[in-house]
């Protein structure tokens, strides 16, 4: 088991980035779908899950169908050229082994399914512009996925709406206000402000309405 409190989360801009998952089962299928959306998957397998064939079949995957067991290595080192993550994910530990061996010849990135490897995937959330990913460092994969839902339930539609209007707020106090300190005072203000978030409920433009009266309100009583 590889030393876990030295892991940390990173967020990545996968696109145009290749990544590659050898076997089209439940496992495989629940990589392809967490990463066909922004980068370019492939999946290699014997068989595939009905689900996988609908992602090949859209075109949101790339599916190469064959026995992984009596591909040569130089099969398996084109089919990983250029990835920037590989998989090993079929249901056979030792072809698992093996695919990593072979990618680790070529210092690519290895999620391992089977052990806990360098690379883990969390659980994620993903909410417009809010990514959240949770993991145990292998320890309880269930328990990643049950806090994930108990979180999904926090993360109500209106974290999206405050997102907007503080990314608009972050651009009209660069031009208004020169202190950052300032500029952060507002902005929790704004965030702290029930009257902000309640606004959501009736529309955006009634949550903007009071989140620019606090900024008014802060800037006629500073000692600017
Ligand atoms: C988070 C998530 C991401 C994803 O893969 O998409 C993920 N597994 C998920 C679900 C899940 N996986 C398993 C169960 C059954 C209950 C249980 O075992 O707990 C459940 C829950 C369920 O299905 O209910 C079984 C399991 N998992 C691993 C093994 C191998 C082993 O450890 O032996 C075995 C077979 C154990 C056995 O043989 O008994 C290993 C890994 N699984 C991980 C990630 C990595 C650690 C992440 C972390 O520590 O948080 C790691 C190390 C490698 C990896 O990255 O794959 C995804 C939830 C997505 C979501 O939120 O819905
Ligand atoms: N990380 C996790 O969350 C997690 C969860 C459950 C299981 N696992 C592990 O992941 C592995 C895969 O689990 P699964 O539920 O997806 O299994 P599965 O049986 O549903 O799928 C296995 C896939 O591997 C393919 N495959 C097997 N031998 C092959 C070969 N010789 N050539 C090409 N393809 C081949 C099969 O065609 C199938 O598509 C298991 O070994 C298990 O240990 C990991």
């Amino acid at each position: 088991m590889a030393e876990t409190n030295n892991f940390l989360p990173l967020m990545l801009d996968l696109s145009g980035r290749k990544i590659v998952i050898f076997g089209g089962g439940s496992v495989g299928e629940r990589k392809a779908k967490l990463f066909s959306g922004c980068a370019d998957t492939l999946v290699a397998s014997l068989e595939f899950s009905q689900d996988l064939q609908e992602l090949g079949a859209s075109g949101q995957v790339r599916l190469v169908r064959l026995d992984l067991l009596t591909a040569s290595d130089s099969e398996l080192r084109e089919l990983i050229s250029g990835a920037f993550l590989v998989i090993p994910a079929t249901s056979n530990f030792e072809l698992n082994q093996k695919i990593t061996a072979i990618a680790r010849e070529s210092d690519i990135l290895i999620n391992q399914v089977d052990t806990l490897g360098s690379v883990v995937i969390p659980s994620v959330i993903k909410r417009g512009d809010l990514v959240i990913g949770i993991s145990t460092l292998g320890h309880s994969p269930a328990v990643s996925k049950y806090t994930r839902r108990q979180i999904e339930g926090l993360v109500t539609p209106e974290y999206s709406d405050m997102i907007r209007l503080q990314d608009e707020l972050r651009s009209y106090l660069k031009k208004h206000v020169a202190e950052q300190r300032e500029r952060k005072a507002i902005l929790w203000k704004v965030l702290e402000s029930e009257a902000v978030w309640d606004g959501f409920s009736e529309s955006y433009e009634k949550a903007a309405e009071r989140a620019y009266a606090i900024i008014s309100s802060y800037l006629e009583h500073s000692d600017r």
